[in-house]
C-alpha cells in the first residue's frame, strides 16, 4: 500500500525499512507487523506491512509440531532467506530457535552471525528477559540487532505448563514489566510483548524507549504482530483469543480442490486449452 515515507529513499530504488527508522516509530503511527514463513507469502504481504517476522511459529504452522522446541536453525535459515527474496521494502527479523542462543552470548552469536549471513536479514529476536540481557547486549554490540520477546514465550512452553496468558497477579506482572526493561536496556531496538493484560502493555509502553511490539497484548503497544495464517484462516488446530481472521483461505482450497477433483472425475479438465495439439475430431 505504501512505501516507508521516513528515511532517504533517494532516487527510485526501494528500499528496506531499517532498523533505526523503525525504533524511531514509536509513539507516531503504529507498526504493522506480521509473520511469514515462504517467497509467495512475504511477496504478498511486504507491501502492507512494515516488518515481516519469520516465526519459529513455522515448526507449529508448516510442520505440524505440537510446540516451537523441534525447530533447527537450519529451518529458519532457509526459511528466512526466502522471506528476503520474496520481500523488498519490510524490514526482515527473523527468530533464534530453540537452542541456539540460550548456552552462552557466543553460542548466540554465532547462531545470529548464521542467519544474517545467509539469510540478508536484518535482525534477529530471541525470548526472554532478564536472563538473557547480556546476550542482547553481547549481539548489539557487535552489529546484530536484536529484538526482545517477553510474557508468553512459547519456547517456555514446558517451564510455565502450557501457552496460556502471563502477568496474572502483582507479582509475575512486575516480572514482566522488569523483562521488558531489562532487554531494552541491554539494546534491543524493540521488544514483543505476547500474551499479556492492558494495564501491563500499557506500563511496559511507557517504560520502554524502544517501540513494543504487541500480540494478544492490547492496542496499548506501539505495534502488532500476528501470525498470518491465523488471520487468512489457513491454520486451525488452534484458535489463540487474540487473533481475528480477516480471511477464510482454508475454506476456498477446499473448494478449489473439490471442484479439481470433480473437473478430473468428469474428464472436463484438462480441457482444449490446457493441452498441446488434441487429436481432431472428424464429424
Ligand atoms: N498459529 C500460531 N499462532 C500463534 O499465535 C502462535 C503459534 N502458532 N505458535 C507459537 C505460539 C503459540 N501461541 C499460542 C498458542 C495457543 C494459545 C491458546 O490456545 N490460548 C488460549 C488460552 C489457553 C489457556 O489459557 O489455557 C486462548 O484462548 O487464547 C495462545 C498462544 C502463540 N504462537
Ligand atoms: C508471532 C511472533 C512474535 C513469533 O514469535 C512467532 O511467530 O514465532
Ligand atoms: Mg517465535
Amino acid at each position: 500500500m505504501s512505501v516507508h515515507a521516513s528515511g532517504s529513499n533517494e532516487g527510485a530504488v526501494l528500499k528496506r525499512l531499517s532498523v533505526p527508522e523503525f525504533a524511531a516509530r514509536k509513539g507516531k503511527e503504529p507498526l504493522v507487523c506480521l509473520t511469514a514463513y515462504t517467497m509467495p507469502m512475504a511477496q504478498r504481504l511486504d507491501s502492507h506491512v512494515d516488518l515481516l517476522m519469520v516465526g519459529d511459529s513455522l515448526g507449529m504452522v508448516l510442520y505440524g509440531f505440537e510446540t516451537t522446541l523441534p525447530v533447527t536453525l537450519e529451518m529458519m535459515i532457509q526459511h528466512g532467506a526466502a522471506v528476503v527474496r520474496g520481500s523488498k521494502t519490510s524490514m526482515v527479523v527473523v527468530d533464534m530457535p530453540f537452542g541456539s542462543y540460550q548456552e552462552s552470548p557466543e553460542q548466540a552469536f554465532r547462531s545470529a552471525a548464521r542467519i544474517m549471513k545467509e539469510t540478508g536479514c536484518q535482525a534477529v529476536k530471541l525470548e526472554g528477559g532478564r536472563e538473557m540481557a547480556d546476550t542482547v547486549a553481547f549481539l548489539a554490540k557487535r552489529g546484530v540487532p536484536v529484538m526482545g520477546h517477553v510474557g508468553l514465550t512459547p519456547q517456555s512452553v514446558n517451564t510455565l505448563g502450557g501457552f496460556r496468558a502471563r502477568g496474572r497477579g502483582d507479582q509475575e506482572a512486575a516480572t514482566i514489566v522488569a523483562d521488558a526493561v531489562a532487554v531494552a536496556e541491554a539494546g534491543a531496538f524493540s521488544v514483543v510483548l505476547e500474551g499479556v493484560m492492558e494495564q501491563i502493555a500499557q506500563v511496559v509502553t511507557a517504560r520502554v524507549t524502544v517501540p513494543v511490539i504487541g500480540i494478544g497484548a492490547s492496542a496499548a503497544c506501539d505495534g502488532q504482530v500476528l501470525v498470518a495464517e491465523d488471520i487468512l484462516g489457513l491454520f486451525s488446530a488452534f484458535k489463540p483469543r487474540f487473533v481475528k481472521r480477516y480471511a477464510e483461505l482454508g475454506n476456498e482450497i477446499e473448494e478449489a480442490a473439490e471442484r479439481y477433483a470433480k473437473d478430473v472425475r468428469a474428464r472436463s479438465f484438462p480441457g482444449p486449452e490446457n493441452i498441446f495439439g488434441a487429436i481432431k475430431k472428424h464429424g
